[in-house]
């Protein structure tokens, strides 16, 4: 995979799933993370090809649980995202989703307690053994590209420090979100920071942090002298932010999201919370779009409230009359 001026949808939680991946795609992401999956959970799944609606699913066995869902159209730009803190773990699981997918990224900078309780995200950054054995240990192993997502560290130059240690290990790209594991998401990100990283490496940098219009892709870009830029809040209030043309109105997108979530049975848990974001962003829960989501608890629900019964039976029944059978 090439890293080089790419515009890229930054991995989110409960957000990146395939039809927000397939969403940002449409409007001009290169490349799409999905949300950090931790090891263990994959480690639970089966692969399974879901002929119904077109997909390659990783289920957790023996339910009909859905950990990981993408397709064919984005083979060659999805990367998944994996929470680990343990190689031969990472490997094993890594292994598992590999061929489906077009590059292998590890989660550094996740400052959230279940994750730092685990040993996971931003916990690793102060372990530079680790992340040298997990990261030698999938480059080794893997035949797709592996890359990693860090914070800035307390200082430019211990970040600088790890960066070079990172890169040691073979990596194909390096992420930075310009942040440090204690700043807010309201303190603005330190794009110089990230330009003292791209400074000291020659493997791509791609920079992260407060790109909320089409332009900020190139101020960031050229500020940190990065190869290229990661989108993550300014893409979920509103994914068409990647296309050049310009921003499509915030009721558009959501629609269109709506039509792919259903259109690939996504897990109403997160095309919940995406909406919600969303209409948090803009306007509010507390009017009655708003209540009505929360409410809903169904595809068929949130289908009915946009008004998209119609297009819910066609999916429906055309994937009954292609497939004979559910
Ligand atoms: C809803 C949400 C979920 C996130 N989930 C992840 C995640 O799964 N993995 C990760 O590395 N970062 C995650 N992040 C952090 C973003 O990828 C990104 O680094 C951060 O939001 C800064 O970018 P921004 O200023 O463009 O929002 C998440 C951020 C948001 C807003």
């Amino acid at each position: 995979m090439d890293y080089q001026n790419k515009l890229v949808l930054a991995p989110m939680v409960r957000v990146g799933t395939l039809p927000f991946r397939l969403l940002a795609a449409q409007y001009g992401a290169d490349i799409t993370y999905g949300e950090e999956i931790i090891d263990h959970k994959l480690l639970k799944c089966e692969r399974r090809v879901n002929e119904y609606i077109g997909s390659t699913d990783f289920v957790e066995k023996g339910t009909d649980s859905v950990v990981f869902r993408t397709c064919h159209q984005e083979r060659n730009h999805v990367v998944f995202q994996m929470g680990t803190s343990d190689a031969v773990r990472a490997l094993t699981a890594a292994k598992m989703v590999c061929k489906d997918v077009a590059a292998i990224d590890i989660n550094m900078g996740c400052p959230k307690s279940f994750s730092v309780s685990g040993g996971m995200g931003a916990a690793l950054l102060s372990k530079p053994e680790l992340i040298h054995d997990i990261l030698t240990m999938l480059k080794r192993n893997l035949d797709v590209p592996v890359t990693c997502k860090i914070r800035l560290l307390k200082s430019s130059q211990d970040t600088v420090e790890l960066a070079r240690r990172i890169e040691k290990t073979g990596v194909s790209a390096l992420a930075v979100h310009g942040r440090k594991v204690a700043d807010r998401p309201r303190d603005p990100a330190k794009w110089g920071e990230i330009a003292d990283i791209v400074a000291a490496l020659s493997i791509p940098v791609i920079a992260n942090g407060d790109v909320f219009e089409y332009d900020d892709f190139q101020r960031i870009k050229t500020a940190a002298g990065a190869s290229s830029v990661m989108a993550a809040r300014g893409a979920l209030w509103n994914a068409s932010i990647f296309s050049s043309q310009g921003k499509l109105h915030w009721e558009d997108v959501k629609r269109e999201y709506v039509r792919k979530s259903i259109f690939w049975e996504n897990n109403v848990k997160s095309t919940k919370h995406t909406l919600k974001e969303m209409i948090m962003h803009y306007s509010s829960l507390e009017l009655p779009e708003g209540k009505a989501i929360i409410k809903s608890e169904t595809l068929a629900d949130i289908a009915k409230l946009y008004e998209e019964e119609k297009y819910y039976q066609f999916v429906n029944e055309n994937r009954f009359l292609v497939n004979g059978s559910r």
